[in-house]
């Protein structure tokens, strides 16, 4: 165990710039209230009035896909395997992101005023059906969060001298302050600085890695060395080689995840409530371009840290030098950390834990409000207090923030002294949880499925993969522990078996015991918060143009989505397998420079497009503050254009129509 920084760095992370963030965060909640008349109700708390555009669409996907076992684990897989690596765990995580733009867009045009993602089933099927992917929701819910925080406070406590126990509470506790008071919309904001920090500290890896470092310096020097190392510690890919697509562990792993990984973004509500977050004709940018941002962060950090860290192997500089990375500090993710050492040395590790801090804050941050929404109107309102007021709601919500927040912290200590890791943690979700996809993806797409497969199907599909989960490593490995479990053969069939199971088990149920329930009418079923503003409530229902548009684009998405997965998965990676490519140096130039163009042009979008697309808020805020009043065309609520008379009548109603439908009251509650 390497303690490369002491506990100083260690606690000015989680407590210094976790205080800090805090009271950026609250600061800008106060000048959107205060500046744009956001108002924090109950619909603005969990679905931020629905108004959100594609830019911080594209940043939160980025930003809460981005969690620190993407940075961890993406660097691992760079390490053990070299370059396809990275590639293969971007595909296994783009695979869900990019897959759930069409659950996205579905629920747009089937589910507009659903809070939470976990309500559709319930509009659709009754209590019954909805207690039962409750359980699944929220069981994906917090096993995530408490994943998001024990990578971090693993890596924390590896690196900085800083006990564990710490860092799983006072992580928690500074993300739920601002998580409180700004609700999702505050999550957007968030994802976004974070989101910056982190390219900022990739692109600046990448470039010395490539550019500046005197160990390394140049694609050339680094092909040179990746050769050297698979002589002395060979990979499991063809002819040891770390330079090729050619490694069967390598693409028995990735699918593994594949199918694991389905339930952690289609059974975790965190993702939904993006898609309720925004604005209808958003979703599908939103959506598409995030994933396509996102993919480039697990790709282009392995390629900057972890290849630097295995290319070192036989260089003093190394911090284990002349012996690789044992197996348990890899299993927990250290070849980013060590890497960014070799590179930089203690500056080096501490932008490491800045973009774990990154990762960890803006991920949790959504996963706190995802199950505080769910917890208040899946739970509270439906079986408690049906008739609760908007006021009730929010107390309720921030309840469960702080609850939540303090209940992760807790399971991270436990998971951690029980000797779980996020690798772990990543192969039990889908087999247990991976039901859960299959039931909200037939629920939205499929008008036959009945209600009964909530009863039967999700059950029996979880325990089909829990039998093949416990027989699979038993056959392969001869016993059943902690160990075996987490082996390739083990995982992937039961993963397959989870996901395979559930989908034929909902056919046989559908058909045996069908049910008269239809995907049509759910629009209807979804209630508005008392507290809600005109503007809040129209937005839980499509007008007829935008009804239309939803319409005519669903088909193109649907081909344009699969044709980007179908390329990145089988097209680009099976051709090099097949042929047993082993870079060249050139091709291995080409593909660090392809990844570099692509890390700036997601770095440039995902910095810039949110702020030009605010632009008309931020004047309007510029104008506020430095006292320059009348009339002024302003953006609201991120989007709507709107007609501002005075500062005063902003002051005494802010909520005011769009322009689009020119209201004369300026001050409409619903
Ligand atoms: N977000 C993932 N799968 O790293």
């Amino acid at each position: 165990m390497v303690q490369v920084l002491d506990a100083g760095y260690g606690y000015g992370f989680v407590v210094g710039l976790g205080a800090a963030f805090a009271l950026i965060m609250i600061f800008v909640t106060k000048v959107l209230t205060r500046y744009m008349g956001e108002v924090q109700d109950s619909e603005h708390f969990s679905t931020a009035s629905r108004s959100v555009k594609s830019g911080l669409i594209s940043s939160a996907v980025v930003s809460s896909w981005c969690w620190p076992g993407t940075l961890l684990s993406s660097c691992v897989y760079t390490y053990r395997y070299g370059v396809a690596g990275g590639y293969w765990y971007g595909i296994s995580g783009i695979s869900h992101s990019m897959l759930f733009t069409l659950i996205a867009l579905q629920m747009k045009r089937k589910a507009t005023g659903a809070h939470t993602i976990v309500e559709i089933v319930k509009a659709r099927f009754g209590k019954a059906a909805h207690c039962v992917y409750l359980f699944y929701s929220c069981g994906t819910n917090t096993i995530i969060a408490s994943m998001l925080l024990l990578g971090c406070s693993q890596a924390f406590a590896h690196i900085a001298d800083i006990h564990i126990v710490a860092c799983a509470f006072l992580f928690p506790i500074s993300v739920a302050a601002y998580t409180m008071l700004g609700g999702l919309k505050s999550t957007f904001l968030s994802d976004w600085i974070h989101t910056v920090i982190i390219y900022l500290v990739i692109i600046c890896s990448v470039l010395i890695c490539y550019t500046s470092s005197d160990l390394i310096g140049s694609t050339d020097r680094m092909w040179d060395l990746l050769q050297e190392v698979s002589l002395t510690h060979p990979s499991a890919g063809h002819e040891g080689s770390y330079l090729t697509f050619s490694n069967r562990s390598l693409v028995m792993l990735a699918w593994s995840q594949i199918m694991s990984g389905w339930a952690t973004v289609f059974a975790d509500p965190s993702y939904g409530q993006k898609a309720i977050a925004a604005k209808p004709l958003s979703t599908i940018s939103g959506y598409v371009i995030g994933s396509l941002c996102w993919f480039i962060i697990p790709w282009c950090f392995g390629l900057g840290t972890a290849l630097a860290a295995l290319a070192l192997t036989n260089n003093p500089v190394s911090l284990t030098y002349p012996n690789t990375i044992s197996t348990q500090e890899v299993n927990m993710g250290m070849p980013l950390l060590y890497g960014l050492y070799a590179l930089m040395g203690k500056s080096g590790a501490a932008a490491g834990l800045l973009v774990l801090f990154m990762s960890c804050t803006s991920s949790l941050s959504a996963e706190l409000v995802s199950f505080s929404s769910v917890m208040t109107y899946d739970v509270y309102r439906s079986y408690i207090k049906p008739d609760a007021t908007g006021k009730q709601l929010v107390r309720v919500s921030h309840f469960f923030v702080i609850t939540f927040a303090l209940f992760v912290g807790g399971l991270t200590v436990m998971f951690n002294y029980i000797g779980i890791t996020i690798s772990w943690i990543l192969t039990f979700i889908g087999i247990v949880l991976g039901a859960a996809p299959v039931g909200i993806t037939l629920t939205l797409f499929w008008g036959r499925m009945s209600k009964y497969c909530f009863y039967y199907a999700l059950p029996l599909g979880s325990l089909t993969g829990l039998g093949c989960w416990l027989g699979s490593a038993y056959h392969f490995y001869g016993t059943v522990d902690k160990d075996t479990l987490s082996f390739v053969n083990s995982t992937i069939i039961a993963n397959f078996s989870t996901f395979g199971a559930t989908v034929l088990y909902c056919v046989i149920v559908s058909f045996i015991f069908p049910d008269n329930n239809t995907i049509d009418g759910l629009q209807d079923k979804f209630l508005v918060g008392d507290d809600a503003t005109l503007q809040e409530k129209k937005a839980m229902q499509l007008d007829e143009a935008t009804k239309n548009q939803l319409e005519r684009i669903f088909k193109w998405a649907a081909i344009g989505v699969f044709s980007i997965w179908v390329s990145f998965t089988f097209v680009l990676p099976f051709p090099m397998y097949g042929q047993k490519y082993i870079m060249s140096k050139p091709f291995f130039k080409g593909w660090v420079v392809v990844s570099i163009i692509w890390l700036f042009i997601a770095f440039l979008y995902i910095t810039f497009y949110p702020l030009y697309e605010s632009r008309s808020s931020l004047y309007h805020i510029y104008r506020k503050i430095t006292g320059k009043e009348g009339k002024a065309t302003i953006e609201y609520l991120e989007g709507s254009e709107l007609e501002q008379t005075s500062s005063e009548e902003n002051k005494v109603s802010p909520v005011v129509e769009e322009t689009s439908e020119k209201s004369s009251e300026p001050a409409l509650k619903a």
